[in-house]
């Protein structure tokens, strides 16, 4: 099994993250600054993403990386290749997701005094102690909509991305590094824009149980927060979700592109 890919993956996640800090961090008013955390986890989540992707093509198309620029594949199968990297890379990113989620609702300052303790002092005491009250199954809260969400919008990001490097590049040749920023750029916001209302449920969901439960489920979560909010509700952070999927997503299929060309 080819590995390039796996760490081209990793290394360009890592990338995409550092651009998408800052907006990460007004997105939750100025929690989560430590960065190792999201670096390790994207940086793992990504390479099990685009690794997993390219694997599924090699066996759908018998067709590596490099041989894909002279025989594209088909958009169907870049779609289901797409969707098999994003459900994989949706189980992986679970547990880390939901510790992100936690840490970054818990709004109680840090250290002032007289004020409560926070619940979770940081990721590693938040995982143990989901880990000793709800067990092993609670690291995975939320992830099915985790897979709703990532599955059919990351088959959507790889042919949103290899459709428009074809629309601008020249047959048989490889994209130049400004279409290779633009597509990716637009795969990001293509993927987030749909993903967008799920999530909006995923997060409410890996929320739910923290003082008790307050949704039966997927479906009740749906209904209750649309009967509550209105229809606003599944577009919530749509907006900034877009502006940190331009760069983020740029800058990931730049330095993936240019990884892999370097090791051929
Ligand atoms: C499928 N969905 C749009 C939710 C995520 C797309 C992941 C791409 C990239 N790691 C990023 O954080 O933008």
């Amino acid at each position: 099994m080819p590995v390039e890919e796996f760490v081209a993956g990793w290394i360009s996640g890592a990338v995409g993250l550092v651009l998408g800090h800052p907006f990460d961090t007004v997105k939750v008013l100025g929690f989560f600054k430590g960065m190792s955390f999201p670096i390790a986890s994207v940086a793992l989540v990504n390479s099990v993403l685009f690794g997993v992707y390219s694997n599924t093509l090699l066996a759908l198309t018998a067709t590596s990386h490099q041989e894909r620029r002279a025989q594209p594949p088909s958009y169907t199968n870049i779609f289901i290749a797409g969707c098999t990297g994003g459900l994989l890379q949706a189980y992986c990113l679970a547990p880390f997701d939901l510790i992100k989620v936690r840490l970054q609702n818990q709004t109680e300052p840090r250290m002032q005094i007289g004020s409560s303790t926070p619940r979770y002092r940081g990721p590693v005491h938040c995982a143990a102690s989901i880990l000793k009250e709800e067990g092993p199954q609670g690291l995975f809260r939320g992830s099915w909509a985790l897979v709703l969400r990532d599955t059919p919008t990351l088959g959507m990001y790889f042919v949103t991305y290899e459709g428009l490097c074809r629309q601008y590049t020249p047959e048989g040749q490889n994209p130049s590094s400004a279409t290779v920023l633009v597509a990716g750029g637009f795969a990001g916001i293509a993927s987030w824009i749909t993903a967008t209302p799920f999530d909006v449920i995923k997060s409410r969901m890996q929320m739910d149980g923290l003082k008790g439960r307050k949704y039966g489920g997927m479906l009740d979560c749906m209904a209750s927060s649309f009967r509550q909010e209105g229809i606003g509700v599944f577009f919530k952070g749509m907006t900034l979700n877009s502006a940190r999927a331009f760069p983020v997503n740029a800058a990931t299929f730049l330095s993936y592109e240019y990884l892999l060309r370097l090791w051929r």
